[in-house]
């Protein structure tokens, strides 16, 4: 804070202030306790698919040290904790049996968390598919809409008065374009016909459970989307239509049928003949109306037309007058405003927004300094980037919270332990978790309601 800024920065009343992470990247113990394999297990364990051959086998242990790790949540003033539950942990096969000792894990959790003010926001589905449904066909099988809201159904009524925010999906664009069109993650596929039927799929299981959560559950819920605004690279006419095609195959490929849109024109031009077409109840279906939605946000790009890059054609323009994390992303904080503004207008308005993830990698060493991590560029990336979220609440966006990416350094997917997003570093080599000064930070904001920005 600067003596000009003092209180300029404070956010609203009620402004739920948190962190997040996901059960396959923190937990470890993945196959403990009568629990199933995910996809995630298989592809970890499949030679060349992750750097260092790093697995989600110990993670952050985070299934033994979760009393702990409330702990550091209270250290850094969290009122809310975003987390995913492990589907194949709670129904080893993804349907039918429910595993005692699954669901217990995250029956502690959730009272741990209530016991400590910690609000808990409940993530059904954060990438961890189980394997056992990957071989009946996983996102490719119609039948997974009803799997998944007999899933959700196990947890509404688990949960019910105790968890009171629930997402349904995380990132439907990343699981369809990074597991069926480029095969970067599980379940590794390469296929634009897989991606057109696998991301229908995951909108119909989205609306599926909250048709479910309709009949048997509490509360509020809402689907978690990835956005990454796209700003062409220049004002000419075949850069403008590069950066449509972009935003339509990122952007509105999921969120315009959740808004009752249905798939966007450009997405035709984008697929060609693996383009399908959907009955209309699929689409009824899948614009149920949610209570709220969550927004992912990075960095931004800027497509220029690119003819010979699948399947867009358009390729991101390295902008090197700014910074870029270690995972290579531009660091832009007026573009989340720019974001936030857009998807209020795409909404309608009428949708509380929550920012479910912001956060950024850069080195930080492998073990503690004198009891400190000093983190200065994810200082930056945090501070100014609640001021930009603060800008956008100002030009009238409903945004009801912030949780940052993540409570915890932990397995970045097959960039393995690589990348650490964490306020909270962890030796990998002891478990030991230090609060970094980022994380030291964002307790001093959650205290102050961003009077120390
Ligand atoms: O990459 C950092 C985090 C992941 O660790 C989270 O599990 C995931 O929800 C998440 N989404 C995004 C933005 C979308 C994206 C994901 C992967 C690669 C590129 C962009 C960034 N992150």
């Amino acid at each position: 804070m600067t003596t000009e800024t003092a209180g300029k920065y404070l956010f609203p009343e009620g402004f739920l202030w948190g962190a997040a992470t996901a059960a396959y990247q923190i937990e470890g113990s993945s196959m403990a306790d009568g629990a199933g394999a995910s996809i995630w297990d298989r592809f970890s364990h499949t030679p060349g698919n992750m750097k260092d051959g790093d697995t989600g086998d110990v993670a952050c242990d985070h299934y033994k040290r979760w009393r702990e790790d409330i702990q550091l949540m209270k250290r850094l003033n969290l009122q809310a904790y975003r987390f995913s539950v492990s589907w194949s942990r709670v129904m080893p096969e993804g349907r039918g049996a429910i595993n005692p000792k699954g669901i217990d894990f995250y029956d502690r959790l959730v009272d741990g968390l209530l016991e400590q003010g910690i609000e808990p926001l409940c993530t059904l589905y954060h990438w961890d598919l189980p394997a056992a449904l990957d071989d009946r066909g996983g996102w490719l099988n119609p039948d997974i809409a009803d799997w998944f809201a007999d899933y959700g159904q196990v947890l509404f009524e688990k949960f019910k008065g105790r968890v009171k925010t629930w997402g349904t999906i995380n990132e439907p664009w990343v699981i369809v374009d990074g597991g069926y069109l480029h095969g970067a993650l599980a379940p590794g596929h390469r296929s634009a016909f897989e991606a057109m039927i696998a991301g229908h799929n995951v909108l119909r299981a989205h609306g599926a459970a909250v048709k479910r959560f309709r009949q048997v559950g509490e509360g509020k819920i809402g689907i978690v989307l990835n956005i990454e605004p796209k700003y062409p690279a220049s004002d000419k006419p075949e850069d403008e239509a590069a950066r449509r095609r972009a935003e339509a195959q990122m952007n509105r490929w999921f969120l315009d049928p959740l808004m009752g849109r249905g798939y966007p024109e450009e997405l035709k031009d984008v697929y060609g003949e693996a383009y399908r077409e959907f009955p209309q109840e699929d689409f009824d279906l899948i614009a149920q109306p949610t209570d709220w939605m969550g927004l992912n946000w990075y960095t931004r790009a800027v497509p220029e037309n690119a003819p010979d890059a699948w399947p867009t054609r358009s390729r991101p323009v390295k902008q090197v007058q700014h910074a870029h994390t270690e995972t290579g992303w531009e660091v832009n904080p007026p573009a989340l405003t720019d974001t936030l503004v857009w998807l209020h207008e795409q909404t309608g308005g009428k949708l509380p927004l929550m920012v479910t993830e912001n956060g950024s990698a850069w080195y930080d060493p492998p073990h503690a300094i004198d009891g400190r991590i000093h983190d200065p560029m994810r200082v930056e990336y945090l501070k100014n980037h609640l001021k930009a979220l603060h800008d956008a609440i100002g030009k009238g966006v409903d945004v009801r919270g912030y949780m940052a990416w993540s409570l915890l350094d932990n397995l970045e997917w097959s960039l393995g332990y690589s990348k650490r997003f964490g306020i909270t570093h962890v030796n990998f080599q002891t478990q030991e978790r230090t609060i970094k000064d980022s994380g030291l930070l964002y307790a001093e904001v959650i205290k102050t309601h961003g009077g120390v920005l």
